[in-house]
């Protein structure tokens, strides 16, 4: 500043004149850069705070209208069953009874059908919204592998169990044309039981990858306990889903869940696990056979079975997965321990007779335990002692188990 407002000097002659003209001039051209750039910044930092204001506004607005809805009373989740007219609709609750309710103007009539869900107001009942189809495995907990890894040499000790589940589901899908040109219809749905960990679910995603199948699995237990009143509606859904990622194969797991026999169907859980089962039985005598969509089940209850679930065009092949005798233990501990540094003196088949009793899941837990005592020592190569320790961890931790299940249940 001082420079620009500098006297202008005694002596005029026109020299010193033109020379202080000059200075001032240069002068006052770099203070309006400066301001220019000045102004520049500061239209930048106007710029930066306009659109933070916005941001925080929109987070504002979203915030305000989540508190709203954390506010508002909960809708109750109903399935409509019929349609009467434009306004008046029959939707069942998902708690079971059936209301004849009505809907609002701003309800698209055509997205009314029997079967669709809808959100209903928890006081009138009114419908409030249709909700979309939701085939999101996730949300239900279904898991749907594209097609997994696992093949048949992942499997140890099955061999005849794998042929006939090769017969049963893989040549169906792969080679329709054989059983049209016989002319028999090839089974629908097979039931895999036998004890816990001997590897049905292995078997069932092997098929599927060999058959490259969608691999879709749901648990029975979870279907009517973790989604209640939605059992029946989720074994719809898988359906669909299945049909719409064709080829697939839909592995039920824990079946008795669903299709345990049972006399009297009293109380609610009991009427919920039967309309399961019924919408279960209706899915299977549905599809036609020669499609690409293939039921697997698993149990370790066939005992409790339902005979409904094992009639003919349903679950008409039963395969036995057994616990597996010494040369299954062998090939299962061959598997398991074929990425792994086994030193000279490790005899598998020695490992093998030790282990009488114990399932597959056992025997990959030992072959990692022994891996682990085998860290703990910094070796690098796992020795006949480590997995001597792992059989006896292993055996303490099944006593252990056992005991507090045992013990459990008869204190209930
Ligand atoms: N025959 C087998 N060959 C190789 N590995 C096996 C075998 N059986 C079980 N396993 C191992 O144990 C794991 C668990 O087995 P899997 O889940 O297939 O048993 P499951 O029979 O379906 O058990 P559950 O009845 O408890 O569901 C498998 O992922 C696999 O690592």
């Amino acid at each position: 500043m001082g420079d620009i407002a500098r006297q202008a000097p005694e002596k005029d002659t026109g020299e010193d004149i033109y020379q202080y003209l000059l200075e001032r001039i240069t002068n006052l051209e770099n203070r309006n850069l400066e301001l220019r750039e000045q102004f520049r910044q500061m239209e930048s930092e106007k710029r930066y705070v306009e659109t933070q204001k916005i941001r925080y506004e929109r987070e504002l607005r979203k915030l305000k209208s989540e508190i709203e809805q954390l506010r508002s009373p909960p809708l109750v989740i109903g399935t409509v069953t019929d349609v009467i007219d434009n306004s008046r609709v029959i939707v069942r609750s998902s708690a079971g009874p059936r209301f004849l309710v009505r809907t609002s103007q701003l309800i698209d009539p055509d997205l009314l059908k029997p079967g669709v869900r809808c959100t209903l107001n928890q006081q009138s009942l009114a419908i409030v919204d249709v909700l979309p189809t939701s085939y999101d495995a996730q949300i239900y907990g279904m898991e749907l592998v594209e097609s997994p890894d696992e093949n048949y040499e992942n499997i140890g000790g099955l061999e005849p169990q794998i042929e006939e589940i090769r017969e049963a589901v893989e040549l169906p899908l792969t080679k329709p044309q054989l059983f049209e040109k016989v002319g028999i219809s090839p089974p629908k749905g097979v039931l895999l039981y036998g004890p816990p960990g001997t590897g049905k679910t292995l078997l069932a995603r092997a098929v599927a990858h060999q058959t490259n199948a969608h691999f879709l699995r749901v648990v029975g237990s979870e279907l009517v306990q973790k989604y209640i009143g939605e059992g029946a509606r989720l074994v719809r859904e898988l359906f669909d889903l299945a049909k719409q990622k064709a080829p697939s194969i839909i592995f039920i797991d824990e079946i008795d869940a669903i299709g345990a026999h049972r006399n009297d169907s009293t109380t609610s859980g009991d009427r919920e696990v039967q309309r399961t089962l019924m919408q279960l039985l209706a899915e299977m005598d549905g599809f036609e056979n020669r499609g690409d969509v293939k039921i697997v089940a698993a149990t370790n209850r066939i005992d409790i079975l339902d005979r409904a679930l094992l009639r003919p065009g349903r679950f008409d092949r039963m395969i036995e997965i057994p616990l597996p005798d010494h040369q299954g233990r062998l090939a299962i501990l061959k598997i398991h321990t074929q990425h792994m540094n086994i030193s000279e003196d490790v005899n598998l088949s020695e490992v093998s007779r030790l282990t009488e009793g114990k399932n597959g899941a056992d025997l990959r837990a030992i072959c990692m335990e022994a891996g682990m005592f085998a860290i703990r020592m910094e070796r690098d190569a796992v020795n006949t002692d480590d997995f001597m320790k792992a059989i006896d961890k292993l055996s303490v931790d099944f006593d252990r188990h056992h005991f507090h299940t045992t013990f459990g249940e008869m204190f209930a």
